[in-house]
């Protein structure tokens, strides 16, 4: 039997939506309701969040110190476990929360929870920063098929259960990949990419990189544009930086020729 266009099974959109620690502070009713929004028009919708101002709170508090290099947090032994206890403890649970206060039904993951296979980045720059190599998208496909919506903190751990931090750009960046979406959103504290104090609106590939050489796009942009560049590379067709509007930049893959 062969079946008419009509009658064709339709696959869901998907959209990867990556908080960032800073805009997360400033996360509000209207946001949740357009999160709902999107759900209730059959998109299937992946929260990905970050925590760094909560990170950086909790480390100054214990009195630990830490860098970055490239935006990537180097992470201790030490660092580790506050990063571990900040994403999974304290910033997950209250975002869960805020959703399903708001009528979306949510559920909090990590690595932790089979959702991502990781080794150590490279322990000798970062130290306790993991790499993905894996995504289990059939956890996640499941939840979105009944209706729920999964919640990543950005922490996960090696086979032996060594915990690993991981950027919260990248893990958005290979989530979205792995569950195929449509489109990548990436809100963050400013409209989009700024370049000598302008809001870039639409930005190619080529400019970007330009960009980083010249250092106009510096630390926890790096990743960032790092994250959106692989999106568009391995075909994903919207890939933007926003703030909290959910305004900001649209990054083409081609020059665009007028
Ligand atoms: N060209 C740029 N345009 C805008 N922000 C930039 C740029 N280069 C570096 N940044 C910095 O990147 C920050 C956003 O990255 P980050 O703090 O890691 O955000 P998030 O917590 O949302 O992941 C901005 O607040 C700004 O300080
Ligand atoms: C390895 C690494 O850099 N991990 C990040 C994880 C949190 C994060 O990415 O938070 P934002 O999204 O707010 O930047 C960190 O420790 O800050």
């Amino acid at each position: 039997m062969t079946m008419s266009k009509s009658t064709q099974p339709i696959a869901p959109k998907r959209i990867v939506i990556k908080l960032g620690g800073s805009m997360l502070e400033r996360l509000n009713e209207g946001h949740i309701a357009n999160f709902k929004s999107l759900q209730e028009q059959g998109i299937d919708v992946i929260i990905v969040h970050g925590g760094g101002p909560a990170i950086n709170k909790q480390l100054e508090k214990n009195n630990v110190t830490s860098t970055t290099v490239g935006g990537i947090r180097v992470t201790s032994e030490e660092s580790v476990s506050i990063v571990q206890s900040t994403l999974i403890g304290q910033v997950n649970p209250t975002l869960v929360h805020q959703l399903n206060k708001g009528g979306i039904t949510a559920i909090g993951l990590s690595g932790y929870d089979n959702l991502l296979t990781c080794t150590f980045l490279d322990k000798e720059t970062y130290g306790f920063v993991g790499e993905i190599k894996e995504v289990n998208s059939q956890l996640l496909d499941t939840l979105l098929a009944n209706g729920i919506m999964p919640v990543i903190s950005c922490f996960g751990c090696a086979n032996d259960g060594i915990p690993l931090n991981i950027n919260g750009d990248i893990v958005a960046n290979k989530i979205a990949l792995a569950i195929k979406a449509e489109s990548l959103l990436l809100v963050t504290d400013t409209p989009g990419i700024k370049i000598a104090g302008e809001v870039q609106q639409v930005v190619t590939v080529k400019a970007i990189n330009n960009w980083i050489t010249s250092e106009d796009i510096y630390g926890g942009m790096i990743p960032k544009v790092t994250a959106a560049l692989d999106c568009l590379a391995e075909g994903i067709p919207s890939v933007k930086i926003v703030g909290e509007t959910l305004e900001g930049t649209t990054i083409l893959q081609q020059e665009v020729y007028a």
